[in-house]
């Protein structure tokens, strides 16, 4: 839909749809509280930063604005599978949500709260609701229902794959997943005992933390400022970094930008898979929120 039609019927001061990179229409949100950025394409947001911050999503200078790829940086919504799909190499990574067009259901301004758009899609067999809530936090929901009619369940993988905007990958640390055992993706798929110390990085991580609930933060020294992700109704959290050797392959992230981002990924995959029977639903969330040291 084009950008004047979306204007008219959403017509809430300080949310503006444009025609964004690659002829994409993007919200753009701007208030007293915060500047953010979501795309249709894939109801991924690329960016928000609460009034006074720097950006807190990381987005590569080499991301493609494409309607058939996926953008790289931001938030995108991996569902309804994670990673590859087994059995099926030439399917999508990540699935389908990231490269499908969402709708615009509704757009409203929550007053001290923040703006709130919601996206809405179909992925077949489920429907997708998708509701962000921009203000001093970035909210993040979504819900999957499976229609009453459908004659059998479905069972689904999903995460917010947030990029986070950092100073420095060397001397950042995340606390809150010492407790947990992880699926260290790096070395085969090992599951891992919980280490019991802050993660730091000194190569390429890709890990994927199991029956945790946790909020984290991440602790970022040289942009002196903690960023908190707290989640509801997710079991996993996946923490990823390419560095050197994997950046360098991937086509749309930027030789030398792994040092400036990190991935803390709101998850259910693998075993903590989603199952829906027929007329249920499932809602993940997400809550970013950001303090000065
Ligand atoms: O290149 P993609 O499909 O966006 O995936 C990026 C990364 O996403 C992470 O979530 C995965 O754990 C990594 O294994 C993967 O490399």
């Amino acid at each position: 839909m084009n950008p004047d039609t979306l204007n008219s019927r959403h017509d809430v001061p300080g949310v503006t749809f444009v025609a964004g990179q690659g002829g994409l229409v993007k919200a753009v949100v701007e208030s007293s509280l915060c500047q953010a950025e979501v795309f249709l394409h894939g109801a991924h947001v690329t960016a928000f930063q609460p009034t006074g911050q720097s950006p807190v999503l990381w987005v590569s200078q080499s991301s493609d604005f494409d309607a058939d790829k996926p953008i790289r940086g931001g938030v995108p919504i991996c569902f309804p599978w994670f990673g590859p799909l087994a059995g099926n190499p030439d399917a999508p990574g990540h699935g389908w949500a990231r490269t499908t067009a969402w709708d615009v259901r509704g757009v409203s301004d929550l007053g001290t709260e923040g703006i709130e758009i919601v996206l809405t899609t179909t992925i077949d067999p489920y429907d997708l609701s998708y509701r962000i809530v921009m203000g001093r936090t970035l909210s993040m929901e979504l819900t999957v229902s499976l229609a009453a009619t459908a004659d059998q369940p479905a069972r689904f993988e999903e995460a917010l794959h947030t990029y986070l905007a950092i100073g420095d990958i060397h001397q950042v640390a995340i606390d809150g997943l010492q407790p947990s055992t992880y699926l260290d993706k790096v070395d085969g798929g090992q599951i891992k005992p919980a280490s019991g110390a802050a993660i730091r990085f000194d190569a390429e991580c890709d890990r994927v933390y199991l029956g945790t609930t946790a909020t984290c933060q991440l602790h970022d020294p040289v942009l002196k400022r903690t960023i908190e992700i707290a989640k509801t109704n997710s079991d996993n959290t996946v923490v990823w970094n390419p560095w050197i050797a994997k950046s360098a392959r991937m086509a749309d992230f930027g030789n030398d930008e792994w040092p400036s981002m990190v991935c803390i990924e709101t998850a259910n995959v693998g075993d903590a898979s989603v199952t829906l029977q027929p007329g249920e639903s499932h809602t993940m969330a997400a809550r970013i929120a950001v303090s000065d040291d």
